[in-house]
C-alpha cells in the first residue's frame, strides 16, 4: 500500500505551482505557460504563483462550461485527434494502443480493452465530470489523480513515462484552445489552459506515486512471477503479485464507479 509519506510527497508535488510565488512550475506547466499569451503568462504567475483549479475566476468557470457545451457535439473527434497527435509525438503511445487493440481482438470474455477508441470515450467522460464538478476542487483533483494511478503498472512493464502526460497536456491545450467553441473567448482559452495543466499535473503525480509503490513491491516478487505487462500482472493471483493486482483492480473499480463505465 502507498504510505502516508508517499501520498504526502505526491500531494506536495502536485501543489508545486499553487503554493506561492516562490514555487517553480513543473515542466508541463512551464511548457503550457510558454504557449499562453504574454499577458496570460504574467497574470497566471502574478496572481497566485501558478495554476490551480481554485485560481479559476467565476467568469472563467462560466466560460469553461459554455465552451464545453460548444465542444461537446464534436468532442469525440477532438479527443481522437488529440490521441492521434500524441501517438505521433510519442511512439510509445502508439505501441501501447496497438497492444491494447491486439488484446481486444483476442478477448472473448466480452470486456473491452483500453484501446484508443475506449480512451476517446473516457476522455470525453472525464471532461464531462471535471466541468460539472469544477467548483469542487477536491473531487476534480481526485478524479485526475486516479487516471494517473491506473497507468502506474505500465511504467515498469511498458515504459510508460511521465513525459507522456506532459505531451498529452501540450497536445490537448493546442487542440482544445484552437476549437472554434473556445477560440472566440479569451476567458475560455485561459480556463482550458488552467484545467488541462492541472489535470496533467495531477495525472502525472498519481502515476508517479503509484508507480513507485509498484516498483518497490516488484523488488520483492520472485523473478519467475514477473510479468511483462500490466494486463498480465492482473493474472497474478498469489503472493505479492496478488496485492498488486488487487490494488490495480480497486483503482479500476474506483475509476469505473466514478465514470459509470
Ligand atoms: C496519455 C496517453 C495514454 C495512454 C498511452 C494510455 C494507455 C493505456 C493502456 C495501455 C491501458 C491498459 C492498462 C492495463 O492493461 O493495465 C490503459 C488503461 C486505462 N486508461 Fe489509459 N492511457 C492514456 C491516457 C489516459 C487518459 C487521459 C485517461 C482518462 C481519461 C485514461 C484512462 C484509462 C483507464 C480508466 C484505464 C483502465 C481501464 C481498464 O479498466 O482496463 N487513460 N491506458
Amino acid at each position: 500500500m502507498q504510505t502516508a509519506n508517499t501520498r504526502r510527497a505526491a500531494f506536495a508535488r502536485s501543489q508545486t505551482v499553487s503554493e506561492g510565488p516562490s514555487t517553480t512550475p513543473t515542466h508541463c506547466q512551464q511548457s503550457i505557460l510558454r504557449r499562453g499569451s504574454k499577458s496570460n503568462r504574467s497574470r497566471s504567475r502574478g496572481r497566485n504563483g501558478g495554476l490551480s483549479i481554485s485560481s479559476l475566476t467565476f467568469s472563467q468557470r462560466q466560460a469553461l462550461v459554455a465552451s464545453w457545451r460548444n465542444i461537446r457535439p464534436t468532442a469525440n473527434s477532438v479527443m481522437r485527434k488529440i490521441f492521434l497527435e500524441l501517438e505521433i509525438a510519442c511512439p510509445k503511445v502508439k505501441d501501447l494502443f496497438y497492444k491494447a487493440a491486439l488484446v481486444d481482438a483476442f478477448n472473448n470474455e466480452g470486456n473491452t480493452a483500453a484501446t484508443l477508441d475506449e480512451h476517446v470515450k473516457m476522455m470525453v467522460k472525464l471532461f464531462d465530470e471535471l466541468v460539472n464538478t469544477i467548483d469542487d476542487e477536491e473531487q476534480c483533483t481526485s478524479q485526475m489523480k486516479q487516471v494517473g494511478c491506473v497507468h502506474a503498472m505500465l511504467s515498469r512493464s511498458c515504459g510508460f513515462s511521465a513525459e507522456i502526460w506532459e505531451r498529452l497536456g501540450e497536445v490537448a491545450i493546442e487542440r482544445i484552445c484552437a476549437h472554434e467553441g473556445v477560440i472566440k473567448s479569451r476567458e475560455a482559452a485561459r480556463a482550458w489552459r488552467t484545467l488541462i495543466a492541472c489535470s496533467v499535473d495531477e495525472m502525472r503525480s498519481g502515476f508517479e506515486g503509484e508507480a513507485r509503490v509498484f516498483s518497490s513491491r516488484m523488488l520483492v516478487v520472485p523473478e519467475t512471477s514477473e510479468k511483462s505487462s500490466s494486463t498480465d500482472a492482473l493474472e497474478m493471483n498469489e503472493g505479492e503479485g496478488s496485492e498488486l493486482s488487487q490494488r490495480l483492480q480497486q483503482l479500476r473499480i474506483d475509476f469505473g464507479q466514478t465514470y459509470q463505465m
